[in-house]
């Protein structure tokens, strides 16, 4: 499916399926399109070409049946009512309803039941959402940046929860800047960037699909950068002190190069690179291509 937004294609022939039971991350930095592909599958906005399919109808007819939960970034909360009315409204509403005693314990807002909507902290309006997102039995749950505003101990807190869904056999589907916890709770993480998907599948793979590997050592007295910059499948080097760090696509050759220097590297250590890295080498490397596709077309 594709939107744009006039000039700005903010879903580039995005072409998804979930499978019941997989937890998804979606992962991408500001503006990647994560939003828009959201509000997609939700029927909040109509694809400009292709469809989407819920549960083998429209969206609305999903949500209609009690499907589909969802905790969007943006829209207010009904203000001038307690926490536990407006929970109380949505299990009305939901044809498949949690008791609200239930709901309310979930999400970890017992204790604020009686406030007034419009006197809570951000944290505390996140929750509530997430309660309104899960106050009946949803096959499927859309959460966007759910965890934006909460401390850690709610964030943990959070996570158990929707981990809970997910052992229950519910997909979770959540939009994320944060790569710890696509890494930490995500199945299957897709990396968006422009509108587009550069990398779909566990975190281990889209770490493996960024080819590099991180090897860092120490060397005694002078070092020379440049004999370093030589060395072959290198795609980063920084040198601190008498610590050298290097990213290669082939660690092998290039310790084997290291030592054809007549180095002798101390305390070396070959590892892969953590999913931040990887999202970063995965997103340049697009970004170079695309700044290359555009060159040639202009030439
Ligand atoms: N209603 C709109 N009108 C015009 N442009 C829009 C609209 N909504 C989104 N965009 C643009 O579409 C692109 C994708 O936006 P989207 O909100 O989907 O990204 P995102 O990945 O969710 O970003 P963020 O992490 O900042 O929430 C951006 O360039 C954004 O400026």
């Amino acid at each position: 499916m594709t939107k744009s937004y006039g000039q700005v294609k903010a879903v580039d022939r995005i072409n998804l399926t979930l499978h019941p039971g997989e937890t998804v991350a979606l992962l991408g930095p500001n503006g990647a399109g994560k939003s828009s592909t959201l509000d997609l599958l939700l029927g909040l906005r109509r694809p400009d070409s292709g469809s989407v399919e819920v549960f083998g109808g429209t969206p609305a007819r999903a949500i209609a049946k009690g499907q589909v939960g969802a905790m969007l970034q943006s829209g207010g909360l009904m203000e001038d009512v307690k926490v536990r009315e407006l929970v109380k409204l949505a299990c009305d509403l939901h044809p498949r309803a949690y008791p609200v005693q239930q709901v309310l314990e979930n999400a970890g807002i017992t204790e604020i039941a009686d406030r007034m909507v419009n006197k809570l902290s951000g944290g505390q309006e996140q929750r509530v959402r997430f309660a309104l997102a899960t106050a009946g039995a949803n096959d499927l749950i859309i959460l966007d940046e759910p965890t934006t505003g909460m401390d850690v101990t709610v964030r943990q807190a959070f996570w158990a929860t929707m981990r809970r869904q997910a052992e229950q056999g519910r997909t979770v589907l959540f939009a994320t800047h944060y790569l710890e916890e696509a890494d930490a709770i995500a199945d299957r993480v897709i990396v968006l960037h422009r509108g587009r998907v550069l990398a779909d599948g566990s975190a281990a793979e889209i770490k493996a699909k960024a080819g590099a590997r991180r090897i860092v050592f120490d060397l005694d007295g002078r070092i020379d950068e440049t004999a370093l910059r030589g060395l072959p499948f290198l795609t980063a080097l920084t040198v601190s002190g008498q610590t050298v760090r290097i990213q290669s696509t082939d660690a092998d050759a290039t310790t084997h190069a290291l030592y054809g220097l007549g180095l002798y590297p101390r305390n070396l250590e070959v590892s892969g690179l953590g999913l931040e890295q990887a999202f970063i080498a995965i997103t340049t490397a697009s970004d170079a291509t695309t700044a290359a596709t555009a060159e040639e077309t202009a030439r």
